[in-house]
């Protein structure tokens, strides 16, 4: 599907959806739980393949309170999820049956990571592939952990990619990984290792990526009565992912909310788009407020910063949960993204709207995602009249010698990268075709909708022509 956004000044309140990370983490740790309630979920089609996960392995996710609330649907299904405000999910108790089915991750890399090392729980082979772009991603570190730690962890195609077969029981164990290619593998050992009957010592080969999300994961298995220690080169513990030169979760322990039941807080990558559309396109006089912004360990709260550090009124009540931004002239930033890879394309977009060159700093990870993030920007940006430069690991956007101005742009079929062009579209001039607008679908399923309510001129375009 296009969208077609026209240059147009934004104003009120919208509210941040529920964040993708915690949510798929709250669905899997509830699958390994006797059964618990996640409140605020995003339902989004990223999180959708965890509920399929957790239903294949002998769990069920049903709309919380829906009649019986048991998912009335095969194993490998999602079943309705709709847009329930709350998910009962029903655990497997941490020991994961084997699937009657392939799981299909869809575009999730989250969903095949974690899902991975929870299939190697199983007594018996699970099998997960997902769409063209998860199965181009790599999952090799995680199959020789997995491997090294005697479990079957095998890509079909013999190349480090999905299709992936998985065959367990997995008792526990020491191995080593690199930290370097994606967090999730160590999230995803953290979240299994707690169940084994061993425990899981994690070493780091090199320095922790996306440290942030580990945090992340740390903060949600504390939340469900798990422990899981970050430690230094002595062994020592530490207070937090960054820096650790590796991580040790004790098994045989057990998934329990406090409660029950666990709400999931808003989410800062989401917010990044609505921030950075308000700092570039809010009314004169009038800000953008955006509502579910409550603090956690979400690393990519630093959004707030960057957008200030770029010139723009930001005010963060961070009781309420509340930003409010208003327009500035931005000026351009060097930020490190070694921590926040989400936030790329959101910089990118901001960094062409700006006077001065924006400097994205630490970023080949970001390459590794539904896309390679680094060349998409630094193409898309400047088909709208950007000019950039592409290093490895560094992405430059010239800003001052930048005139945007409306053009067809390709989302590339990634979330990010057609979230991030709408925000630069708001400062185009004319009107900017963001092609495979409904991908935004996998993390932020209502984005045009919301961002249509601030004032953004925004048509749909499908086979029956623009809406
Ligand atoms: O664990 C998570 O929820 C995520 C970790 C990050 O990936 P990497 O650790 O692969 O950088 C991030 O990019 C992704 O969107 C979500
Ligand atoms: C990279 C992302 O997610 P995942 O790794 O789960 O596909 C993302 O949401 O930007």
């Amino acid at each position: 599907m296009d969208v077609h956004v026209t240059r147009s000044e934004l104003r009120g309140t919208a509210r941040a959806p529920p964040s993708k990370s915690y949510t798929h983490r709250a669905l899997l740790a509830a699958g390994y739980s006797g059964g618990a309630t996640v409140e605020s979920p995003l339902i989004s089609a990223d999180t959708r393949a965890t509920a399929r996960a957790v239903n294949a392995f002998g769990g069920s996710v049903a709309p919380a309170g829906a009649a019986g609330s048991e998912s009335t649907t095969e194993g490998d299904s999602d079943g309705d999820l709709g847009d329930a405000d709350a998910l009962a999910v029903d655990g497997f108790a941490g020991r994961p049956g084997v699937p009657d089915d392939v799981i299909d991750c869809a575009n999730s890399g989250t969903t095949m990571r974690l899902v991975t090392a929870a299939a190697a729980l199983a007594d018996g082979v699970t099998v997960l592939t997902g769409d063209g772009s998860l199965r181009s991603r790599p999952q090799g570190p995680l199959l020789d952990a997995l491997g090294d730690l005697g479990a079957r962890a095998e890509s079909t195609r013999a190349n480090g990619r999905a299709p992936l077969v998985v065959g367990g029981p997995l008792a526990g164990g020491e191995v080593a990984i690199p930290g370097d290619v994606s967090s999730q593998y160590v999230t995803a050992l953290l979240m299994a290792g707690a169940v084994t009957d061993e425990g899981i010592e994690v070493d780091l080969t090199t320095a922790l990526k996306s440290a942030p999300y580990v945090d992340i994961t740390l903060e949600l298995l504390a939340d469900f009565g798990v422990e899981a220690t970050p430690v230094d080169e002595a062994g020592d513990p530490l207070d937090g992912a960054a820096g650790a030169a590796g991580f040790s979760v004790p098994g045989g322990q057990t998934y329990e909310p406090a409660g029950g039941s666990y709400a999931v807080p808003g989410d800062f990558s989401s917010i990044s788009y609505l921030l950075g559309a308000g700092a570039v396109a809010a009314e004169p006089g009038e800000t953008v407020r955006i509502e579910g912004a409550r603090p956690s360990a979400q690393g990519d709260a630093a959004i707030v910063e960057i957008v200030e550090e770029m010139g723009a009124a930001v005010d963060w009540d961070r009781e309420a949960g509340e930003i409010a931004v208003e327009r500035a002239a931005l000026s351009g930033v060097t930020v490190d993204v070694g921590d926040t890879p989400d936030l790329l394309p959101t910089i990118a977009a901001l960094g062409a709207v700006a006077d001065g060159e924006t400097r994205i700093e630490n970023c080949e990870h970001v390459r590794y995602k539904e896309t390679d993030r680094v060349s998409a920007m630094a193409e898309e940006l400047e088909r709208l009249g950007a000019e950039t430069t592409e290093e490895e690991d560094v992405l430059t956007v010239h800003g001052s010698e930048s005139d945007l101005r409306g053009a067809t742009v390709d989302g590339r079929a990634d979330h990010r990268i057609v979230m991030a062009l709408a925000v630069a579209a708001l400062a185009a001039e004319g009107t900017t075709t963001i092609r495979g607008a409904e991908h935004v679908d996998v993390s932020f399923p209502g984005f045009f909708e919301t961002v249509a309510d601030l004032g953004m001129a925004v048509e749909h375009e499908n086979a029956q022509g623009r809406q």
